[in-house]
Formats: structure tokens, C-alpha cells, sequence
């Protein structure tokens, strides 16, 4: 089922909101991927996952879930907004908004260097009301005034001041999108960046020989969520795990310790994972691949 405006309106802010475009499954897969590899966004109370982060952390294997939905979208945006020519992706992420996260009036392209964004799609993972509170999306002017994220939807729209919008603070929950922009311009081509970044890091792997399937974590500083105020916040991968019911603990001393000062190097090193008092037997080779590997456990 497709919302959209009548032709005049259309010419004025080219929308659509499109329901049902990708499967509940597909959501589900993105989510899982961002809950074991999400770091520090682009905003306050922001975590994201960047195709080019999952590259850069050892992951490139977690972009083939992306591939298919891209090009649907692509065609999507090609086809409703009459292009006569190939768009190109710009920026493919996982955005989760978590509490308190919000944006104001904007539109995609007002920053200098944001200038080669034509169209931007959103697609919403989880669903308001269910998933989270807040969250919701609003067009200053024109219809669709309001849009209130269901899972599977996907909203288009143009990158421009025709589509000025803002997103209402979270107050509940984390709110999930998969958030494409794209653009005519080749030299901005997502694609081209991602395609040299694997073949660096297949040169790189010829030489130091590493697992190819051992994901390798940021720095802790991309990991570290701020809550408040005096320095509070946790560290992502712990809340993960423990939303999951589970702590991190070291192979070497059979002892759970994710709240001391050594938690940080804790993450990084070969570990187990406990429930309770009980030890898993599983032994992974650092925090990342513990996440990847957990919903398979559970
Ligand atoms: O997540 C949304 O619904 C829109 C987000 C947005 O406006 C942005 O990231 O620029
Ligand atoms: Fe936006």
C-alpha cells in the first residue's frame, strides 16, 4: 500500500511513504547486526553502523544482508523520482536514537559539505508505540504532515528545502532506522569508497595473515555511551550483552568483571560469557564476536 500526495503537491515536496517494503525478517537481520557492531553516531544519544565501519572492523561478510535491500531502494528512488539516470548511494547506516536523541528542523543537504545529497530514504526498523515512545517524524509543511515509524515502512524524500522535517525526541525505547542517502554525483559514489576499502584490507590480510572472520573491535572511545553528567555512561557492547542477560568474563581468571577499570581491556581479549554464576563453555575472541555469536546461543 502506497501514501502519496496528488500531482501539484507532489511537484512541491516529493514524498512517499512506502508500507510494508521490507520484510519483518529483514528488520530483524539489520537489528542484530547493529546490536553486535553499533558505535557512537553522529549525534548525541546516536549509535550507528556504517557499511565502511563493518569493513574497518573485520565485518565486511555482515554487508551482503544489506545488498538487496539497497538496490530495491535504489530503483525505488529512481523510478519515483523520475531519474534518467543511475543514482548513486551516498551513505548506507543502522541508526538506533535512543533516549533523549532528537533533530530539529533541517533539511538533508544544509551543511556545505552535505551538498551532494539529492535523496534521502528511511527505513524503520522497529515501530513506535511498540518498540519505543517519541520518535516522531514530522514534514514542516505538505502531506504527510506526521509519520509515525512502523516496521518495514521506508519514507523517501528530496534531500532539499522542499522537505524540511524534524524528528521529536525519544523518550522510551531505541528507535531503529536503516538510513540511505543518495546522490548524482559519482565522485560521492558509497560504493567506489567501500569497494577500495575491502581490497586494502584484503592486501592487509595476505600479509598478517588474521582470521578473515573474526571481527576486530573500534576504539573503546566509539563504544562509550555518555549518560548524564561527571563522565557517566557505559560502554555499548556491555549493555548489549547484559539486555541479553549475560556478563562478559575473562577466559584466564574464570571471574566476571565488567564494571572495574580493566573492563575496557576485558573487551578486547579472547572471553567468556556468564549468567549468572554459570560460565558458558564458548570461548570468543573478543567482545564483537561474543555478540555475534550470543543470539545463536540464546
Ligand atoms: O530517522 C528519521 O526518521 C529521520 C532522520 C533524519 O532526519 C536525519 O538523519 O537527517
Ligand atoms: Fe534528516
Amino acid at each position: 500500500m502506497t501514501t502519496s500526495s496528488p500531482p501539484t503537491a507532489m511537484a512541491e515536496r516529493p514524498r512517499l511513504l512506502l508500507h510494508n517494503f521490507i520484510t519483518v525478517d529483514q528488520c530483524k537481520e539489520l537489528e542484530f547486526i547493529h546490536r553486535s557492531c553499533g558505535v557512537m553516531g553522529y549525534r548525541p544519544g546516536v549509535l550507528s553502523t556504517t557499511l565502511s565501519h563493518l569493513i574497518a572492523t573485520n565485518c565486511p561478510h555482515l554487508i551482503l544482508p544489506f545488498v538487496s535491500i539497497r538496490n530495491r531502494i535504489k530503483d525505488l528512488a529512481e523510478d519515483f523520482f523520475s531519474c534518467h539516470f543511475d543514482l548513486f548511494l551516498e551513505f548506507t547506516g543502522l541508526i538506533s536514537w535512543c533516549k533523549g536523541a532528537s533533530i530539529g528542523w533541517h533539511s538533508d543537504d544544509n551543511r556545505p559539505y552535505l551538498k551532494q545529497r539529492d535523496f534521502a530514504a528511511v527505513c524503520y526498523l522497529n515501530s513506535h508505540g511498540k518498540d519505543f515512545k517519541g520518535g516522531v517524524f514530522h514534514f514542516k509543511d505538505g502531506e504527510p504532515a506526521s509519520i509515525f515509524p512502523v516496521v518495514g515502512d521506508v519514507l523517501i524524500y528530496t534531500a532539499d528545502s522542499r522537505n524540511i522535517h524534524s524528528v521529536d525526541e525519544v523518550t522510551e525505547g531505541e528507535r531503529l532506522t536503516l538510513t540511505l542517502w543518495f546522490t548524482r554525483d559519482s565522485a560521492h559514489d558509497e560504493d567506489a569508497k567501500l569497494i577500495s576499502l575491502l581490497s586494502q584490507r584484503l592486501l592487509n590480510n595476505e600479509d598478517n595473515h588474521s582470521d578473515p572472520f573474526l571481527p576486530v573491535p573500534a576504539s573503546d572511545n566509539m563504544y562509550w555511551f555518555p549518560h548524564g553528567h561527571d563522565q557517566l555512561g557505559f560502554d555499548v557492547r556491555c549493555a548489549r550483552v547484559h539486555i541479553l542477560g549475560y556478563n562478559f568474563c575473562s577466559t584466564s581468571k574464570n571471574k566476571c568483571e565488567t564494571s572495574d577499570s580493566s573492563c575496557e581491556e576485558l573487551l578486547a581479549r579472547p572471553l567468556q560469557l556468564s549468567r549468572g554464576d554459570v560460565i558458558l563453555g564458548e570461548e570468543f575472541a573478543n567482545s564483537l564476536h561474543a555478540l555475534q555469536v550470543l543470539p545463536s546461543l540464546l
